[in-house]
C-alpha cells in the first residue's frame, strides 16, 4: 500500500536511479493496454477518455499498443493545453500515427458513442477537490454507458489516498492501479489490479532527492511553526550541544536553545550569538533538575537529548526520570541512548546510535546492509520508537518501514558529525513524521558531507557540515 504522496516522492528517486517518468509511463500504459485485451475481444470498439495530465499520458499511450482494437482517443481540452512533456509526447506520436482522435473543450462536446469499453484516464492521483467541466459531464456520460469501464490508476474523482470522492467519480468495473495498491481502492465496489511498471525497489528503500518533497509538503502543513527545539546537554563537553543546535538551526527550526549546566553555559553561547543558553546548577545534569526541564520541554517543539552529556551516573539517572515522564518528541543521541531500552515513557523518540551505541542498547548489528536493516526494524519495533543507526549505509526504521541512506563519506568520521545530525532530526522532528524526519536528516546530513568533502577531502570538521546544510536539504532543481 503506497500513498500518492509517497509515490510522487519514489517516482522522483526512481528518476535519480535513471529510470525516467517517461519510461514508466510506457510501462504503465502497456499494462492499461493488457487490462483492456483481458475485458474486450479483439475488434471491440475502446473510447479512450484521456485528461491532460499524467493520468491522461498513459492512456495515449496505451492507445498505441491497442492496434487490434477500434479505439478514439477523446482528449479533454485542447492539446495545445497538455500539461506535462512526456504526455504531449504521446498525443504527438498519435498525432503522426493518423490514430482516431477527438478533443473536446466543453461539456456540450462531451459525446463518447458507443463503446464496448471505456478507458478512464481523466484524472489521477493529481485530483484536487470536485470534477470541474468537462471532466464532469465526461464522468457523467461514462456512468450512463454500458460499456465496461476500465480506470487507469484510481476512477477519476477518487482521491487515492482517502478512497473518498468530492461529488460525482467514475463508477469503475476494474482499476489498474500501478506500482502497489492505493489506499482508498479496497473501499470501492470494483476489481483492483496492481500492475508492476518497472519503478525499482531501491527507489522506494533508499532515500534519494524524492525524499525531500515531505518536506515541502509537511512543514507547509506546519506553517508558521517551524519548530522550537531544545538541546539538553554539554557537561563534559560543551561543543557538542552547541553544533547541535545551529544545526537545528540550519535545518529550518525557527529557534533553537541549549539547557546545560551553568558551568559552561558562558562557553556554550560563545559558539553563536544565534543561541538561546539556559544554565542549571553544577556541572553536569542530575536528577533535581528535572522538574525544571520538564516544565521548559514542555513548551517546545522537540527536545534533543544527550549530547555532550556525558556518562556520569547521575545523569543517566536524570535522563531515565525526565523520559519516564515526558511525552512530546525527543531526539535520543550519544550516552542517552543507552538508558532508553529501560525506560517506559509516553514520548515519541527517534534514536540515532552508531552501532557501538547500538549494541549497548542491547540492539544487534552486521556488516551486510540488507541484514543489519532487518536487524534495525526488528529492534525497532521491540522498542517502539523510531531508529537512525548511523553507518556507511545509515538505516532508518519505526519498527514497521526501513529507510536506508546512502549518502555521506568517510570524512564524516571526525568528531561533531553525529551532534550535527542529531539537531538535524530535531528541527526535522517538528515538521514530519519521526521515520521522514529521520530519513530525510540522514540524507541531508550526507549530503552536506559530501559538499565538505568536495571541498576538504578528509579533512572536513563538524562545522563544514552546519554551512551546507540548507544546501543539502534543497532539491536539485530548486
Ligand atoms: N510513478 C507514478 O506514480 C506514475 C504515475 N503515472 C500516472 O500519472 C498520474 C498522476 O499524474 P499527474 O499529472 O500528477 O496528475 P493527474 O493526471 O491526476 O492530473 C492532475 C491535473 O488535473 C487537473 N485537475 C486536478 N483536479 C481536477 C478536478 N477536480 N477537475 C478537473 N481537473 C482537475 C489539474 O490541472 C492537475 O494538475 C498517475 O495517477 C498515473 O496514472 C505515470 O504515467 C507513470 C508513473
Ligand atoms: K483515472
Amino acid at each position: 500500500m503506497i500513498t500518492s504522496r509517497r509515490m510522487a516522492a519514489v517516482d522522483l528517486n526512481a528518476e535519480a536511479l535513471g529510470v525516467p517518468r517517461k519510461q514508466l509511463m510506457e510501462s504503465s500504459g502497456n499494462a492499461v493496454a493488457r487490462a483492456c485485451r483481458d475485458l474486450a475481444d479483439p475488434g471491440a470498439s475502446v473510447a479512450v477518455v484521456a485528461g491532460r495530465s499524467n493520468n491522461g499520458g498513459d492512456a495515449l499511450v496505451a492507445a498505441r499498443f491497442l492496434k487490434a482494437y477500434d479505439v478514439t482517443v477523446h482528449l479533454l481540452g485542447r492539446p495545445e493545453t497538455i500539461s506535462t512533456d512526456i504526455a504531449r509526447e504521446n498525443w504527438d506520436a498519435l498525432v503522426a500515427g493518423e490514430a482516431d482522435r477527438r478533443t473536446v473543450t466543453d461539456s456540450v462536446a462531451v459525446d463518447l458513442g458507443d463503446p464496448d469499453l471505456v478507458v478512464d484516464a481523466m484524472l489521477g492521483t493529481g485530483v484536487t477537490g470536485a470534477l470541474r467541466e468537462p471532466e464532469a459531464t465526461a464522468a457523467r456520460a461514462i456512468n450512463e454507458s454500458s460499456a465496461t469501464v476500465l480506470a487507469v490508476d484510481v476512477p477519476s474523482g477518487v482521491d487515492a489516498d482517502t478512497g473518498d470522492a468530492a461529488g460525482l467519480a467514475v463508477d469503475a468495473d476494474r482499476v489498474v492501479t500501478f506500482h502497489d495498491d492505493k489506499p482508498g481502492l479496497g473501499d470501492l465496489d470494483c476489481e483492483v489490479v496492481v500492475a508492476d511498471i518497472g519503478i525499482p525497489e531501491a527507489a522506494e528503500l533508499f532515500t534519494g532527492p524524492g525524499d525531500l518533497l515531505a518536506l515541502d509538503r509537511d512543514a507547509q502543513s506546519h506553517k508558521g511553526d517551524h519548530g522550537d527545539v531544545l538541546v539538553v546537554g554539554g557537561g563534559p563537553y560543551t561543543g557538542a550541544p552547541a553544533l547541535a543546535a545551529q544545526s537545528a538551526l540550519r535545518a529550518g527550526a525557527d529557534l533553537a536553545r541549549v539547557a546545560c549546566p551553568e558551568g559552561v553555559a558562558r562557553e556554550v553561547q560563545g559558539y553563536s550569538e544565534n543561541l538561546i543558553v539556559r544554565g542549571f546548577s553544577g556541572d553536569r545534569l542530575a536528577p533535581e533538575h528535572v522538574p525544571d526541564l520538564l516544565d521548559f520541554a514542555a513548551d517546545r517543539d522537540v527536545v534533543v537529548f544527550g549530547p555532550g552529556l556525558g556518562d556520569a551516573d547521575e545523569s543517566l539517572d536524570a535522563v531515565r526520570e525526565f523520559l519516564a515522564a515526558y511525552d512530546g518528541t525527543a531526539v535520543v543521541d550519544a550516552d542517552a541512548l543507552q538508558v532508553v531500552p529501560e525506560v517506559e515513557t509516553e514520548a515519541t523518540l527517534i534514536c540515532t546510535p552508531h552501532q557501538g551505541e547500538l549494541r549497548k542498547m542491547g540492539g544487534e548489528t552486521d556488516a551486510d546492509w540488507e541484514t543489519r536493516s532487518d536487524l534495525v526494524r526488528e529492534f525497532a519495533a521491540d522498542l517502539g520508537h523510531t531508529l537512525l543507526v548511523k553507518g556507511a549505509y545509515d538505516v532508518v526504521s519505526d519498527g514497521d518501514a526501513v529507510r536506508v541512506n546512502r549518502t555521506g563519506n568517510p570524512g564524516m568520521t571526525v568528531g561533531g558529525t553525529g551532534d550535527v545530525l542529531a539537531g538535524a532530526t530535531g528541527a526535522l522532528a517538528a515538521v514530519l513524521p519521526p521515520l521522514d524526519a529521520a530519513a530525510v536528516a540522514a540524507y541531508a546530513n550526507g549530503r552536506a558531507g559530501d559538499l565538505a568533502a568536495d571541498e576538504f577531502g578528509g579533512g572536513l570538521v563538524a562545522t563544514d557540515l552546519l554551512e551546507r546544510l540548507p544546501v543539502g536539504l534543497r532539491g536539485d532543481d530548486e
